[in-house]
């Protein structure tokens, strides 16, 4: 299985388990975060974390080995969809969502961490939007909840620079909630977490949704998909993605 599902503590957890690909999200992982999705509406957690196997990865984005068999627009659409769909319902979780970034979220990883509430990033993790670098962009959402959550030119700088950025650049430009170096710094966000009943995060958590409700979050988020089906189609995308594919092994 390409991931976990576990609940202790009211903790309910979801684990990307593919470090060998470094986390990549195939579709064996999105049917698991479309149980995840369920799961918290039918059993009511105080807070949903989503992290990765390993260290190296949290996430490493879509699969390409697979995905680059996307060639058109009409072909690309529908998984780009897929995902945002999967991301907006993340994003919109009646209960605090804690991405703890394991490793490294680059592409389509760091959109699932921006879309969750916090962030704990692991201090030697490096995260970044490098979909330009794929000569596209963020096609799951990420761009629209990252100037949901930054200040607009460092979200605009984020997703142009498409570089992979350190746990203390991403704390020193708010994306990051807390760098964390061991599991004492994760349990004190908790802890803190925990002094507050579950209602009390579940209403604020509300104010939050009925924003994004009322300031037309989810069709932002499908016009960013529609527009990176359109680049993900032109050659420049192919070409870089065959070269990631074809590169030396290491
Ligand atoms: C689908 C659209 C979506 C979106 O933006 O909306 C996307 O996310 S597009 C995909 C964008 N992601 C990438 O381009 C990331 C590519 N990967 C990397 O940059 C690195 O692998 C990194 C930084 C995550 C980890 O580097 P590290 O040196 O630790 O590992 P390797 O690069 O040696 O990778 C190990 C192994 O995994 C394969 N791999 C890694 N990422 C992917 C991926 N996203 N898709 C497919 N395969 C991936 C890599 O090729 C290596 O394979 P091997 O056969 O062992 O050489």
């Amino acid at each position: 299985m390409s991931y976990k599902i576990e609940m202790k503590d009211q903790i309910m957890t979801f684990t990307i388990d593919r470090p060998e690909i470094r986390n990549a999200i195939n579709d064996e992982v999105m049917v698991g975060l479309e149980e995840l999705i369920k799961k918290v509406h039918n059993s009511n957690p105080r807070v949903v974390i989503i992290t990765a196997t390993g260290s190296r990865a949290f996430c490493s984005g879509g699969d390409l080995s697979v995905f680059h068999e996307l060639k058109t627009e009409e072909q690309a659409y529908p998984m780009l969809k897929r995902m945002s769909e999967v991301l907006y319902s993340i994003k919109t979780l009646p209960v605090p969502v804690v991405a703890l970034v394991n490793g490294a979220a680059v592409g389509g990883g760091c959109e699932i961490a921006t879309a969750c509430d916090y962030r704990l990033v692991w201090e030697h993790a490096k995260c970044g939007f490098i979909q330009g670098t794929l000569a596209m962009t963020s096609g799951w959402g990420g761009a629209t909840y990252l100037f949901e959550t930054l200040q607009h030119d460092r979200a605009l700088k984020m997703l142009s620079d498409a570089n992979a950025l350190s746990a203390e650049q991403l704390f020193e430009m708010g994306w990051a909630t807390k760098v964390v170096k061991d599991q004492a710094d994760i349990d004190e966000f908790f802890q803190t977490m925990k002094k507050i009943r579950p209602e009390v995060h579940r209403a604020y958590k509300e104010v939050a949704i009925r924003k994004w409700r009322l300031n037309g979050l989810k069709d932002r988020v499908e016009a960013e998909v529609r527009r990176c089906a359109e680049l993900w189609a032109k050659d420049a995308h192919h070409e870089a993605v065959n070269d990631f594919l074809t590169k030396p092994k290491k």
